[in-house]
């Protein structure tokens, strides 16, 4: 049996073996639920960066960008971080450049891997049926928020060690509470997020529709990973 394991913050990045496994990189409020919403609706690739200014030269380049910093559109930036901008096909057939607070980050440090792909509640069962045809250990990559944990990731986390128990065996303490926790609160995903840290600042920020998106599963019957380009693409 293959195993599985989480890491809860891209900090701890370093406590992971990276080499052989596939990587979920999932940063639920927003940027994984953003990135599927895009590939969902048409948009060609994305091109993630870390840093901004990287991120915003590629405009010369043909890109569309799209900029996100603490929740707002960072200022000389197209897009920010919202998966709703992209629905009803918006910008089908683009080039997408993509820089956020902590998802972006986690992609970079994710380099290494076997494969890396992008998590979201909306392709999860799509993403759960490519892992168990692939052979692969599994490590979970949670973005969480400023170094710190956070419960949509580790929920999403704990989702994906509980549809994966017939092919991959969880052993560190980490998947097993993960994995207990949702068992425990799955069903009733929305309310119990509602008192998260990262949703309370969305909140804030007026995009309750995009909170609404990001909790809602298997929207998408695809999956997307990271190229040998180092593009989000759909897998064929
Ligand atoms: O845009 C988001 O939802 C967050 C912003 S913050 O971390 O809450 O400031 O960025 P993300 O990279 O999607 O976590």
């Amino acid at each position: 049996m293959h195993q599985i394991e989480i890491c809860f913050s891209p900090d701890l990045i370093q406590h992971h073996e990276l080499e052989g496994k596939i990587v979920v990189v999932v940063d639920i409020f927003r940027a994984t639920s953003t990135m599927v919403a895009a590939l969902a609706n048409g948009v060609q690739k994305i091109l993630p960066f870390a840093d901004l200014e990287s991120c915003r030269l590629m405009q010369d380049k043909g890109f569309r960008i799209a900029g996100e910093r603490n929740g707002h559109t960072a200022p000389g930036f197209e897009l920010g971080n919202s998966p709703v901008a992209f629905l009803n096909n918006a910008f089908e057939g683009i080039q997408l450049a993509m820089t956020t607070t902590n998802g972006t980050q986690s992609i970079e440090k994710s380099k290494g891997a076997h494969e890396i792909l992008i998590g979201a509640f909306p392709n999860i069962q799509a993403t759960v049926s490519y892992i168990q045809g692939q052979q692969k250990d599994v490590l979970i990559h949670c973005a969480g928020w400023k170094g710190r944990f956070n419960l949509e990731d580790s929920l999403y986390a704990g989702a994906l060690v509980k549809s994966l128990e017939s092919s991959h065996q969880a052993e560190e303490d980490g998947a097993l509470a993960m994995r207990s926790l949702f068992e425990r609160e799955g069903h009733r995903l929305k309310e119990y997020l509602s008192q998260a840290s990262h949703a309370k600042r969305l909140q804030n920020h007026g995009i309750e529709k995009d909170i609404e998106f990001c909790l809602t599963f298997d929207l998408y019957d695809l999956v997307v990973k990271v190229d040998q380009d180092g593009f989000l693409v759909l897998v064929d």
